[in-house]
């Protein structure tokens, strides 16, 4: 088998090559980025290779991962799956098209089976979100789900973090920080403002987590609200997420849920300083679930708090992972090569 991926040089493409490195089997790795990097050098599995400029047309590959932004997975993904194989998308590019599944392995694995060529990956805040909320929805039916993010830089990609680090140091040393990526100065700083803000006065980072809970879930009754934050960290996003259930749970009935559900990892001691946490979740494939407690505002609802390593449970992580469900389903078409 062979894997490509497209935007190797990006804040996603780095995690994925970690991931593959980890888990999935294949025999050979294309890497593909913009002409700025043709001819540069990535280390995979102990051997230098060489970043190549992304194809207009077909990608000799049988997974192409691409996270090299939407306009690029719009303009060429059609033409990448021309050689047979499948397009594993992280940009938002698909991810709102009925024919184009999206998919995160834990909820909806079996929604990858129906792909014509793309297969589209969450969006990171809803990806981590989603992990803890479907067990739960499964179980005690969500009704209402208000969510707070608290997201790291990383979400706006390598670029977001040098602005994050340079801007801080600028700062230290007695400068005035300034912004690019940003809407404003992130040291030191909370900025209720990710992505574009639409006319009902909420961002498009905010109604993609709406949005896409419907449609991974596969239940649009559910009512969300989010209200996305960009924070001063480097990586792993967090969420405060309060939930109004049909069917009344208890926090130690969550908490049970929870420990036995895949990609969860339950942090909820905090007697002993244990809930989630960037600095803990950061680099797991798990999100880390705590803060469990009754809700005082919906009766039988519940509180809790997430932390998720987005640039992986939110990008690579599940990008390889859909990848590895269609492996062992066998629902890898046999190609040719092109
Ligand atoms: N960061 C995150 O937390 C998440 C990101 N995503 C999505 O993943 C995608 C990538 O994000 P991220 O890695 O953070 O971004 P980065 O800016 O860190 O990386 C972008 C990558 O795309 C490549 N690229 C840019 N323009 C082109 C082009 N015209 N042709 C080919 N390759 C190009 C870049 O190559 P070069 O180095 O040569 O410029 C680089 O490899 C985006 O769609 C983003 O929305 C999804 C979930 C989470
Ligand atoms: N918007 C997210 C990261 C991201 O790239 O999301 P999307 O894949 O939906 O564009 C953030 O800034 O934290």
């Amino acid at each position: 088998m062979r894997v490509a991926i497209v935007g190797a040089t990006g804040a996603v493409g780095h995690e994925l090559m970690q991931v593959l490195e980890s888990r999935l089997k294949f025999d050979e790795l294309l890497l593909y980025a913009s002409p700025r990097s043709a001819g540069s050098r990535l280390t995979f599995g102990g051997q230098e290779l060489t970043v190549q400029v992304t194809p207009e047309g077909p990608i000799d590959a049988d997974v192409i991962l691409a996270s090299a932004g939407g306009s690029v997975s719009k303009a060429l993904a059609h033409r990448w799956i021309e050689g047979g194989g499948v397009v594993i998308d992280n940009s938002s590019a698909f991810r709102y098209d009925a024919q184009v599944p999206l998919v995160v392995p834990e909820v909806n694995g079996e929604a990858a089976l129906s792909h014509r060529g793309i297969i589209a990956n969450p969006n990171c805040t809803t990806a981590i979100a989603v992990v803890a909320v479907a067990p739960i929805h499964r179980e005690y039916g969500v009704k209402r789900m208000i969510v707070s993010t608290y997201q790291a830089t990383s979400g706006a990609g390598q670029k977001g973090m040098d602005e994050l680090l340079e801007q801080t140091r600028v700062q230290l040393e007695g400068g005035q920080a300034t912004h690019e990526v940003f809407a404003h100065p992130i040291p030191f700083n909370v900025i209720p403002h990710i992505d574009a803000f639409q006319d009902n006065g909420y961002t498009k980072e905010e109604m993609k987590v709406v949005w896409e809970t419907h449609k991974i879930i596969g239940d649009s009754s559910i009512r969300v609200s989010c209200t996305a934050v960009r924070i001063p960290t480097l990586r792993t996003h967090s969420e405060a997420i309060t939930l109004e259930l049909e069917r009344p749970a208890t926090p130690a009935q969550i908490r049970e849920l929870l420990a036995r559900s895949a990609g969860v990892e339950v942090r909820d001691d905090p007697a002993a300083g244990l809930y989630p946490m960037p600095l803990t979740a950061s680099g797991k494939y798990d999100v880390e679930v705590g803060r469990i407690r009754e809700s005082l505002v919906f009766d039988g609802g519940i509180d809790l708090f997430v932390s998720g390593d987005q640039l992986l449970k939110g990008a690579a992580l599940n990008a390889v992972q859909i990848a590895e469900y269609l492996q062992e389903k066998g629902a890898l078409k046999e190609r040719q090569r092109v």
